[in-house]
């Protein structure tokens, strides 16, 4: 029922450089096509094309109800939402460099505050 103290602080670090990474993302001045979920109703073929749609808010969501249950988990949410942009937009397109510039840039944070 309880982890001992050291996998409990351990846990308690992951959170916590989970929580510093998000708030960088939806901080970041390229984040803006990745803030919401896209409106399928309103954005022809995306509900086809794109099978699991992701977005920082529904990330922050997850965080904030335990939802991450290791750190993998987080990283795989982040990487969906930059995939899904790859997939749906063209490389030199706004909204694609944008995902370019937010991947780069989640890829050196979360190297430097985790590896
Ligand atoms: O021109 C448009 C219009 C809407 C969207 C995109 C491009 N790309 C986003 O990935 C999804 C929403």
């Amino acid at each position: 029922k309880h982890d001992s103290p050291v996998s409990c602080a351990k846990k308690a670090k992951t959170v916590k450089a989970q929580q510093i990474l998000l708030a960088e993302l939806e901080a970041h001045p390229a984040a803006w096509p990745f803030l919401s979920p896209v409106n399928q109703k309103s954005v022809p073929g995306y509900r086809k094309v794109i099978k699991k749609p992701m977005d920082f808010s529904t990330i922050r969501e997850k965080l904030t109800n335990n939802q991450y249950l290791s750190l993998e988990s987080f990283i795989m949410d982040v990487n969906l939402v930059f995939d899904n942009c790859e997939k749906f937009n063209e490389d030199h397109s706004e909204i694609g460099q944008a995902g370019h510039s937010m991947r780069r840039y989640f890829d050196k944070r979360w190297t430097e505050l985790l590896k």
